[in-house]
């Protein structure tokens, strides 16, 4: 950025915002409204509010695809009004994003305990029936949602479920405030500042060149498998957590690493999935089963996973009671790392 701009910015003229990209521009006009409770709160007058109940985002069956309704300030104030709430309940929304026009996005559960308003939640049946539609369980719901709101509503549940667990501080026991876009909260009495977390998991595609390694646990629905995740271990690096899980799990070593993608799953809380390909010594392909972690794994042929991509789950119990297997749908990192090496040969780089 140029000096002019950045002493145009100073000024916050809107000179400065015409020479950045568009994506640019939104990411500090986020920025800005997580700094800045005033002009968060501004930008609620022109916002659009996804609604929540009780973690269940409020969604609207179109065809099989449902749709999440945005609702202006105006009608959720009226909403409130409507229900004997004060729109002080709106403090406790959150910010999850905005649009190339600089709309922000927020999030507000009506079914949660309030900390900005005495009273209580509003009842779901009612709020329904108002709105038109139906507080969905986000989990069902995924696989029908579009790209944009799977995101954003899986980022506003995940926030929303944040501050809710997060409501005092674990040192002082004393209350923590949220800020206005709800980017943090700070405790009332020692000023300790606490940041929504995410628990890193890595999910690796174990493969000895031509097979490839699934498992399942045993809640998994009947015939699933997926690849090997875990959770990284505090003071871990990612490569040390894919060689422990792999021989937590499967007590196996891998030698070599691919970095593939990540992705931010929320359930059951937050986790960000780093998904990586890694290759076990040729000739040391013995799976031995942690039975505490995974109910089965097994090595599974190119062709067999090629044609379970195309399956569509949860498939049918044979005749001979067997459920053939299948794999995580396509919106899963688990998916697009299976798609990944069969539709592709993976070039492995980092020792592990
Ligand atoms: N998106 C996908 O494609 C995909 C695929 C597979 C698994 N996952 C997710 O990955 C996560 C990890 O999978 P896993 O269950 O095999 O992990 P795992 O193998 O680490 O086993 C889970 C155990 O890890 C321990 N643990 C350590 N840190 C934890 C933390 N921060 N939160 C919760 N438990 C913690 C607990 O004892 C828990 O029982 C799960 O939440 C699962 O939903 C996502
Ligand atoms: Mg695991």
């Amino acid at each position: 950025m140029s000096l002019y701009c950045g002493i145009a910015c100073r000024r916050k003229s809107f000179w400065c915002y015409r020479q950045l990209s568009t994506y640019v521009t939104k990411t500090r006009y986020l920025f800005e409204l997580k700094e800045d409770d005033d002009a968060c709160k501004k930008a609620q007058q022109t916002g659009a509010f996804y609604l929540f109940h009780n973690l269940a985002p409020l969604l609207q069956k179109s065809g099989h695809q449902y749709l999440a309704p945005q609702h202006s300030l105006f009608e959720l104030e009226r909403l409130l009004g409507k229900f004997g709430q004060d729109s002080q309940r709106i403090e406790d929304s959150v910010l999850i994003g905005c649009s190339e026009q600089q709309e922000a996005w927020f999030a507000l559960d009506l079914g949660l305990n309030s900390s900005s308003s005495i009273n209580a939640s509003l009842q779901k049946p009612e709020v329904e029936k108002e709105l038109t539609g139906s507080f969905t369980e986000l989990r069902k719901a995924l696989y029908q949602l579009n790209v944009k709101d799977a995101s954003l509503l899986s980022t506003a549940q995940a926030l929303l479920r944040w501050h809710d667990t997060h409501q005092f501080c674990s040192r002082s026991g004393q209350p923590t405030k949220k800020n206005m876009a709800g980017s943090k909260r700070v405790c009332s009495s020692n000023q300790i500042i606490y940041y929504p977390q995410m628990a890193p998991v890595v999910i690796t595609l174990v493969s000895d060149g031509t097979r490839c390694l699934l498992a399942r646990q045993s809640f998994f629905p009947k015939g699933m498998y997926s690849a090997l995740a875990g959770f990284c271990d505090i003071g871990e690096s990612l490569e040390e957590t894919v060689r422990r899980e792999v021989a937590e799990e499967v007590g196996l070593e891998v030698e070599r690493l691919h970095y593939s993608a990540s992705q931010h799953w929320p359930f059951p809380n937050s986790s960000l999935m780093i998904a990586c390909h890694a290759t076990v010594k040729p000739g040391q392909t013995e799976i031995r089963l942690n039975l505490r972690e995974l109910e089965a794994a097994a090595w599974f042929r190119h062709d067999e996973v090629a044609i379970a991509l195309r399956r569509n789950n949860p498939y049918t119990q044979q005749q001979n009671g067997a459920f053939p297997f299948w794999l995580p749908p396509k919106f899963a990192i688990a998916h697009q790392l299976i798609k990944e090496w069969v539709e592709k040969p993976i070039r492995f780089t980092l020792p592990v």
